[in-house]
């Protein structure tokens, strides 16, 4: 039986004339305002066409950000504007998640109207899967379609929750997400080379003590390098980085080399004195950072280094950029490593697969997106899947 029968899917829903909670990952990278990166949004308009079409009410559920409860700098308002125009047609938005408001919006919706809720996320309940928020949410729909893999690893009202409240669905998203995964990653070719960067640290470290157990090689660039140089002693100035966990690191490292996985860390960066675009900078090996100074990108050994390690490899799979490559010239490494990753695709020697909101931004902005093997809308969620880890949001909607 392939991975896809074992959820209930659209194919099972008859969503005619029904109020559709459709939960979608809209967490997409914005810089002044503006949508840099519209891949989760294109992701998830198959499903909304397909529901508006076959005559349901879509009530799109989703978070912005990490907020603690409202936050108006992390509202979606902005976004429904955003999805609006890609859909080709009208989606209206209500400024709260629960309650009359939201209430009244959904009983506005007729057949083929598509609705966007305020962030989840400004509910704290949302987080801690309260039973309360489920239920008011709940309430807001018949069926519920869970079309964003990208928040299946937390256990959520809206992303785990629901789907034990309503019928459950996996969207279109979700489904092409599982089934390419499962084909270009079940029984990868080795050596598989993973490269994990970003700025997620607390949240992504950990699960890199089971990764070293599945792959050959482990890149460790952005933010994630520095808690490590920084574990190993070395003094990482200004740069982003979770002293709190360098002991985990350590623990990490320990365990790569029980496994014998080889773990590739910076040797030297880009830094600078401030974080902005053409910022001063200067190419310094890591253990020579000034304490006014952050590490922003990799520098050119630590380049040349990663590209001669993934020459080697016959898998790639990649989460995180290794600086803040919205930052010209910090993008340099991202884009030299992303372009290699191409050009060794292309070759046909090397399969690679990367997600991650900003990591796809940053494929895009590199211009090879489209020629990696498979590209998902995922990031944390890619990594736990790799992990071997089971992800409570899909695990929900299982027959
Ligand atoms: N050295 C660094 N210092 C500061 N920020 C960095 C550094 N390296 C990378 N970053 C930032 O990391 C961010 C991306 O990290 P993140 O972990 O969110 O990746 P992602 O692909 O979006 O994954 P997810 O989908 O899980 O969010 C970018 O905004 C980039 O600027
Ligand atoms: O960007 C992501 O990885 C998802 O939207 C989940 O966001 P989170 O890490 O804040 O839960």
């Amino acid at each position: 039986m392939g991975e896809e029968s074992a959820f209930r899917t659209l194919d099972d829903a008859d969503v005619a004339g029904k109020r559709v909670l459709v939960r979608v990952d809209l967490n997409v990278p914005v810089d002044a305002g503006k949508v840099t990166d519209d891949t989760r949004i294109q992701a998830v308009l198959p499903t909304i066409r397909e529901i508006a079409d076959k005559g349901g009410r879509v009530v799109l559920l989703a978070h912005f950000g990490r907020p603690k409860g409202e936050d108006p700098a992390l509202s979606l308002a902005p976004i429904a504007g955003e999805v609006a125009s890609r859909l080709g047609k009208p989606v209206a938005f209500a400024p709260a998640t629960i309650g009359p408001v939201a209430e009244a919006a959904v009983a506005k919706l007729n057949d083929g109207d598509v609705l966007l809720l305020e962030n989840t996320r400004f509910d704290t309940r949302e987080e801690k899967n309260d039973p309360d928020f489920v239920a008011a949410l709940a309430g807001l729909g018949d069926l519920y379609v869970n079309d964003a893999f990208a928040t299946a690893h937390r256990a959520h009202a809206s992303t785990e929750g629901l789907a034990h409240k309503l019928p459950a669905f996996a969207g279109r998203c979700m489904q092409e997400e599982i089934e390419a995964l499962a084909k270009a990653l079940e029984k990868p070719q080795r050596p598989v080379l993973a490269v994990v960067g970003g700025a997620k640290v607390s949240s992504k470290l950990e699960l890199l003590g089971n990764l070293v157990a599945k792959v050959d090689i482990l890149v460790i660039g952005g933010g994630m390098a520095n808690t490590f140089l920084a574990a190993q002693g070395k003094d990482v100035g200004k740069s982003l980085c979770e002293h709190d966990l360098k002991g985990t690191a350590l623990e990490i490292l320990d365990k790569a080399k029980a496994v014998g996985c080889e773990i590739v860390l910076p040797s030297d960066a880009l830094v600078a004195t401030e974080f902005k675009a053409h910022a001063p900078h200067r190419v310094a090996p890591v253990d020579e950072v000034k304490p006014d100074e952050m590490i922003l990108d990799a520098g050119p050994a630590t380049i040349t280094h990663v590209i001669a390690r993934l020459r080697t490899a016959k898998t790639v799979v990649w989460n995180g950029p290794f600086g803040a490559f919205e930052l010209p010239p910090f993008d340099t490494a991202t884009v030299a490593v992303a372009v290699a990753a191409a050009e060794l695709t292309d070759a046909g020697g090397l399969l690679s697969v990367a997600g991650g909101g900003d990591t796809v931004a940053a494929l895009n902005h590199a211009g090879v997106a489209g020629r990696f093997t498979y590209v998902s809308t995922a990031g944390g969620a890619f990594l736990e899947w790799l992990e071997g880890k089971a992800l409570p949001g899909v695990e929900a909607l299982r027959r």
